[in-house]
């Protein structure tokens, strides 16, 4: 009989999830993932936006360089008013570029998981689809995790990377509660919701005329009062998202229909998202659609016993800023780096239960911060964009506008932000980039070349 080992059974097979797959792998840990749906590559019609700091992390798990025959990168960013009055045009990112060696990139999220998932190579077959996990029990020496279909899988620990309704959270709850009940812990829905989004993908919508000699992607705003668009629109592809305050904040689960779909595009109509189109005439042309609440929050716990969050499980943002993956990825960065070390330094190569608190606690103290200031930085945008309050307006129709905004946010505010993202610190590579701004946690060169 071979000897026990080290297991990270990682339930949800997401953007985080399956990052956490290809990141334990790297660090020869095993793993298996337990994903709810049939299938790991399913197209929401979502895209995703990410920074060189989640680039440098890709490019350490081989994806970047796939990835960017798929992307479009981030030139320009416009602002709009709903009569279509242009209040800003700024070349923003060339600041990112110069301070960080690239600019950002935008993608399908489908194809994001598909590459996600196919570079797994032989280790596909740790992903299993259909597992929807109803519970979980711990005990001193690992878990036992039960699904649906009655299926049971043990392992060392859980990372709960199961989404903004996690399972895994609720499990967590449940334990905590029942071993101590006087234990102050997160509510049972913990995260806050103030607005809905709606968001398709359309080929470009730019005519033949425009697209010759324009950048290849624009990141266009419309403000009003209580609504906002974000459009990126590239030269092949373009995402919408419509924003819209609810009547009520609430911390329930909301649920749309097709109906409510038509019922947001209908009070969008004629609102501008390009110079050149509106929001009923790009609808019409929609390759995908789809519309969720946007919650909002993080929770005090990130882990109990063997069981550890990361993603949208622990901390929810508004997707204005593009955030919300790149936080889990540095999640996951940051739990991985810390089991790599435990797993290696454990005598026989698995980790007491005293230990594993340690790095869950580690992790959290570290993570906790910086999740925060995500947090308060997409709160402030989409609330920004959709004129919460009087600040809001002014800011965003007579200050952000100017060159001088872009200078400061992009010199002053966001280079100290980016320079402290993590990498993974047992996975050997070249940097892909090197700007002004030096990075505070450097990719570790190839021993190769240091021998040399
Ligand atoms: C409109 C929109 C635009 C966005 N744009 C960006 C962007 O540009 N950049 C960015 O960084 N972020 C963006 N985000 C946020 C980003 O999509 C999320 O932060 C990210 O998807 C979180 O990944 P995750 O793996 O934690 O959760 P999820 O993507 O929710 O994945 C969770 C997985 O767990 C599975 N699961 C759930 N319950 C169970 C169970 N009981 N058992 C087993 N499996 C389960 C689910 O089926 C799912 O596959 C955007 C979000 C939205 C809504």
């Amino acid at each position: 009989m071979s000897a026990p080992k080290f297991k990270v059974i990682i339930a949800g097979a997401g953007p985080v999830g399956l990052s956490a797959a290809h990141a334990l792998r790297l660090a020869n840990i095993d793993f298996l993932v337990l994903e709810k749906r049939q299938n790991v590559v399913i197209d929401v019609g979502a895209s995703l936006a990410v920074g060189p700091a989640s680039m440098r992390v890709m490019h350490q798990l081989g994806l970047l360089e796939s990835l960017l025959e798929v992307s479009h990168k981030s030139e320009r960013r416009k602002a709009l008013t709903i009569d279509g009055r242009v209040v800003k045009d700024t070349p923003f990112y060339h600041h990112l570029k110069n301070n960080t060696g690239s600019t950002s990139i935008a993608f399908n999220r489908v194809d994001y998981l598909r590459l996600l998932y196919e570079r797994l190579g032989s280790d596909q077959a740790k992903v299993l689809t259909g597992k929807d996990i109803v519970d979980i029990i711990n005990s001193n020496s690992g878990v036992t995790v039960k699904c649906v279909d009655g299926t049971i899988y043990e392992g060392s620990i859980v990372i709960g990377a199961d989404g903004v309704h996690s399972k895994v959270r609720r499990v967590m709850r449940r334990m905590a509660l029942e071993e101590d009940p006087t234990r102050s812990w997160d509510a049972e829905n913990p995260f806050l919701t103030t607005y809905k989004c709606l968001w398709f993908s359309t080929p470009s919508l730019l005519s033949e005329q425009n697209l010759s000699g324009c950048p290849d992607m624009t990141v266009y705003e419309t403000y009003h009062k209580d609504h906002s668009i974000m459009c990126l629109s590239g030269k092949l592809r373009c995402w919408t998202f419509l924003y819209k305050k609810l009547p009520q904040p609430t911390t329930q689960r909301l649920t749309y229909t097709k109906e409510d779909m038509e019922e947001m595009v209908n009070t969008f109509t004629d609102f501008p998202i390009t110079e050149f189109v509106k929001v009923r005439e790009a609808y019409n042309k929609r390759i995908s659609s789809s519309m969720a609440s946007i919650e909002e929050g993080m929770t005090r716990h990130w882990s109990c016993g063997r069981i550890v969050l990361a993603g949208d499980s622990c901390h929810k943002f508004a997707p204005n800023l593009g955030l919300g993956y790149q936080s889990g990825l540095q999640d996951v960065v940051a739990l991985c780096n810390r089991l790599h070390l435990a797993v290696a330094q454990a005598p026989d190569g698995i980790p007491s239960t005293l230990a594993l608190n340690q790095v869950f606690q580690s992790y959290h103290a570290f993570r906790q911060g910086p999740a925060n200031i995500d947090a308060k930085l997409s709160a402030f945008l989409i609330r920004l964009t959709v004129w919460a309050n009087l600040f809001h307006y002014f800011l965003s129709l007579y200050i952000l506008p100017s060159l001088i905004a872009d200078h400061i946010l992009q010199n002053w505010i966001f280079p100290p932000i980016d320079r402290r993202m993590l990498v993974l610190d047992y996975v050997e590579s070249e940097e892909p980039f090197a700007g002004r701004v030096s990075w505070i946690y450097k990719i570790p060169t190839p021993s190769k070349e240091k021998e040399d």
